[in-house]
């Protein structure tokens, strides 16, 4: 019986995809949201978490640590940072009770997490408000006791009590059912460290030292006027990335409020630069985020540093020079790996910058929302999920 709960849930199937009107899938009533939280099996309690609490976030980021997402060879494994998690988790406008925790003798078991969002689907007329759902993680020794749906559930109640009816979210696997399947690609910055954790493999006629030659970058970015954004810099990457999103099918409006809070530099979380012209005017900027894997068993390495491609427009630097800076900027530092995804326009760096496709992909999902066209292509993804 695969995908049991999902088949339960206002998602698009295949065979009702061309009846469904483009839209939401059930209309929600606001008056029959249950008013109480689900059922939890016996021992097990529901509990706000407290990000800015020292405990509790602990508590959060050794759950995940242990027991969050690895990739397909169960080599690797998220290990998101407690800066990091309250970055992504307490942006302007959070809810409290949008930070969901099982505990178990006041141990933390099960997660999951939503933050509010606007997002634009398929054209500028159409702002949805909805949810961004993240972080869900069941303790691997409590598994198969089907919790992950009571987590899914619970969220879901909590944001109908706040009148909203849609989410969005990213998942590697499949399940009912995806709005676009996405890639990802890796591109070496420290190919002999790679190597040695078996991230990437030689053929037969590679061999380190060719590996390093040819992954090698300048010490120094290109770019003249690139530097590390700074608070002036808010309303002008306000207006490019607003203007840039435009071009895509999904995507949110930022405000100067949120630019501050998801671009300006934060160490070992989030780095931006931009690129100031004369007088000041900033004509394209570029951004990745920090997140680290846990490499489970390695004699010599315990972390691979990876950067992830964030958010990037060019609208006078030409994007491949723009993103071979961003490779110079992870590499000094310290990273081992810059990733992206064949979203928005990376196709158009991803080759000539020598990324490599990895074995994945990366899945986005809509909830209770069939749009015009069933699947969207990856370029036309403007969001990008941490
Ligand atoms: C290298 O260490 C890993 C540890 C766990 C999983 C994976 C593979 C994987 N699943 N990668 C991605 O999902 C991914 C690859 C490139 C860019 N963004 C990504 O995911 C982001 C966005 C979704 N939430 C996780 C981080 C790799």
């Amino acid at each position: 019986k695969p995908h049991q709960f999902w088949q339960t849930q206002p998602m698009p199937n295949i065979n009702e995809m061309d009846k469904l009107k483009p839209g939401p899938i059930q209309l929600g009533v606001l008056a029959e949201v249950r008013k109480d939280p689900f059922n939890l099996i016996d021992k097990f309690e529901w509990f706000n978490v407290d990000l800015r609490n020292e405990e509790q976030a602990q508590q959060v980021y050794t759950l995940l640590k242990e027991n969050y997402v690895e990739d397909d060879d169960n080599m690797f494994r998220f290990d998101y940072s407690i800066d990091f998690l309250r970055w992504a988790l307490l942006p302007p406008g959070q809810y409290s009770d949008w930070l969901i925790g099982v505990r178990v003798n006041q141990k933390l078991v099960g997660f999951i997490t939503g933050i509010p969002v606007t997002l634009n689907i398929e054209n500028e007329q159409t702002k949805v408000k909805m949810t961004e759902i993240n972080f869900l993680c069941v303790h691997k020794k409590i598994r198969a006791n089907r919790l992950a749906p009571v987590l899914i559930k619970e969220i879901t109640r909590r944001v109908h009590i706040k009148n909203m009816w849609q989410a969005v979210y990213t998942a590697g696997i499949v399940v009912p059912t995806p709005i676009s399947q996405t890639r990802y690609y890796h591109r070496s910055l420290n190919a002999k460290k790679l190597i040695e954790v078996g991230f990437s493999s030689l053929s037969a006629r590679q061999t380190i030292s060719r590996q390093q030659k040819l992954y090698k970058l300048p010490e120094e970015p290109k770019t003249p006027g690139l530097r590390p954004m700074k608070k002036k810099d808010v309303a002008q990457v306000t207006k490019l990335l607003n203007e840039y999103l435009k071009n895509f099918k999904l995507y949110f409006k930022y405000s100067e409020e949120e630019v501050k809070h998801w671009f300006l530099p934060r160490k070992d979380v989030i780095s931006t630069y931009v690129v100031e012209k004369e007088q000041g005017v900033v004509t394209d900027f570029l951004s990745f985020y920090n997140l680290p894997s846990q490499v489970i068993k390695n004699p010599k390495y315990t972390h691979l540093r990876a950067a992830y491609s964030y958010y990037n427009v060019a609208t006078s630097t030409p994007i491949v020079q723009l993103m071979y800076d961003a490779l110079i900027l992870a590499k000094n530092e310290g990273y081992d790996v810059f990733n992206a995804l064949d979203i928005m326009d990376n196709d158009k760096f991803l080759k000539e910058l020598m990324f490599c496709p990895g074995d994945g992909q990366l899945n986005y999902y809509l909830y209770n929302w069939k749009l015009e066209s069933n699947m969207l292509k990856p370029e036309e993804i403007g969001i990008v999920l941490v």
